[in-house]
């Protein structure tokens, strides 16, 4: 019989009939089955349940099948923000951090976004698909099977278009579900620093159309912050790219209270992200709304800053998602098995909780949720096996250890 049969599962998790997104409370609650099996047919979940049911549910069962004796099944990691796709890495940037200098003053010294623009509008297509190619293999090895990847190293017409069209290659090739996000608004390029609605001007003019025309985004970003775009030049670029069917995903309140957060949720936006930087207002507004706050622990890591405060938003009821922000600046990392563990570590956030940010929700802030994010019937089957451990509580104590012992793509093994 053709399909998959994963039999012995120590504990199948996030298993849901529904999959409603997750808000306050409801972010601790993350439904499991010990003794489990799981079917696969073609890219599909077809049927799981309790071992002891197994016989008498399927009377044939598929000859390859995996034995999970000790070991856990998860969905796999629905990563909802990235920069995935850039030239080169920055790390004599890091340098200059670990010497004193700040985000912001390598910013203003033509460093940071622009240094990765100038090297991105070097590189043909092909050499930023095959480097992504790389990249994204790697993420699918470390149980990332959805990821939402955006432009915004580009800042010109040709290189913003280049990039999109590297996510769409991906997307065509890959068995990963990708999503892609138009963030010409990352930063103002230095020709336009005196001219903001110059630039604004050939976002809306030059790119959006050229974007919709080609179906190259889902969404579009704005990176909303004192010295990027501010809350009003980031709700008339959001407006343009709605007006062409593109929702907002906005970076928000990473460096300063922005107004990022508020504009997001007035906007109607599937997601505000980093939020590092929250006051009660932000939180209050969040909380209100059905936008989902994506906090993204592994760029606070990296640049030193606050981590999210991830207790407040959850006590105040938000729906929020992790996501790795992985980019060559602030996030030098993809992988979301750390991710979910500094949530826990430096964030307070509880096993059960971080894992539902990072698949359910994660998926939801992708809306990408009917298909991805839990194990439910007719899902998509990406799934994570872990090696024997001792409890699911273990993934996030176990900082650095590499945990997965096979991952699951569309019904593929990967690893
Ligand atoms: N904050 C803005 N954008 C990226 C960093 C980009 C970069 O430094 O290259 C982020 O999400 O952290
Ligand atoms: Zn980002």
């Amino acid at each position: 019989m053709p399909g998959m049969l994963i039999a012995n599962i120590k504990q199948l998790v996030n298993v849901r009939a529904q999959w409603p997104v997750l808000r306050g409370k409801e972010l601790a609650e993350l439904p499991c089955i010990d003794n489990a099996y799981l079917l696969i047919e073609d890219d599909t979940i077809v049927d799981y349940g309790p071992m002891e049911q197994l016989a008498s549910n399927h009377s044939a069962l598929p000859a390859d099948s995996i034995d999970a004796t000790g070991k856990l099944v998860l969905p796999a990691w629905c990563d909802s923000h990235t920069h995935l796709v850039f030239a080169a890495s920055r790390e004599n940037e890091f340098i200059d951090k670990l010497k004193g200098l700040s985000y912001a003053e390598i910013a203003a010294r033509g460093g940071g976004i622009l240094n990765s623009a100038r090297k991105l509008n070097d590189a043909s297509e092909d050499e930023l698909f095959n480097l992504a190619w790389k990249r994204l293999q790697e993420l699918s090895a470390l149980g990332t099977g959805a990821i939402e990847i955006k432009s915004g190293y580009g800042l010109t017409v040709p290189g913003e278009l280049k990039m999109l069209r590297v996510i769409k290659k991906l997307r065509e090739r890959s068995n990963v579900t990708i999503k892609a996000t138009f963030l010409g608004a990352h930063t103002y390029p230095v020709e336009y620093k005196e001219n903001h609605q110059g630039y604004i001007d050939l976002i809306i003019q030059e790119m959006l159309p050229v974007i919709a025309r080609e179906q190259l985004a889902d969404y579009i970003d704005v990176f909303c912050e004192t010295g990027f775009f501010s809350a009003a030049e980031t709700e008339m670029i959001c407006r343009a790219g709605m007006q062409y069917g593109l929702k907002p995903k906005i970076h928000a309140n990473q460096l300063n209270l922005s107004g990022g957060v508020q504009t997001g949720v007035a906007l109607g936006a599937v997601s505000v992200d980093h939020l590092e930087t929250m006051d009660e207002a932000a939180i209050r507004a969040l909380a209100g709304s059905s936008t989902i706050g994506t906090l993204l622990p592994t760029a606070a890591f990296f640049l030193r800053m606050p981590f999210q405060p991830a207790r407040a938003l959850i006590d105040a009821g938000c729906a929020i998602a992790l996501a790795s922000d992985f980019n060559p600046g602030s996030s030098p990392s993809g992988n979301m098995n750390m991710v979910v563990n500094m949530s826990c570590i430096q964030m307070k956030m509880l096993p059960e909780e971080a894992i539902n940010a990072a698949t359910l929700n994660g998926a939801w802030a992708m809306e990408c949720a009917r298909e991805l994010g839990s194990i439910s019937t007719g899902k998509i089957a990406n799934l994570i096996i872990t090696k024997p451990v001792p409890s699911l509580a273990y993934l996030p104590y176990s900082f650095g250890s590499n945990l997965i012992e096979q991952v699951i793509i569309k019904g593929e093994r990967v690893v």
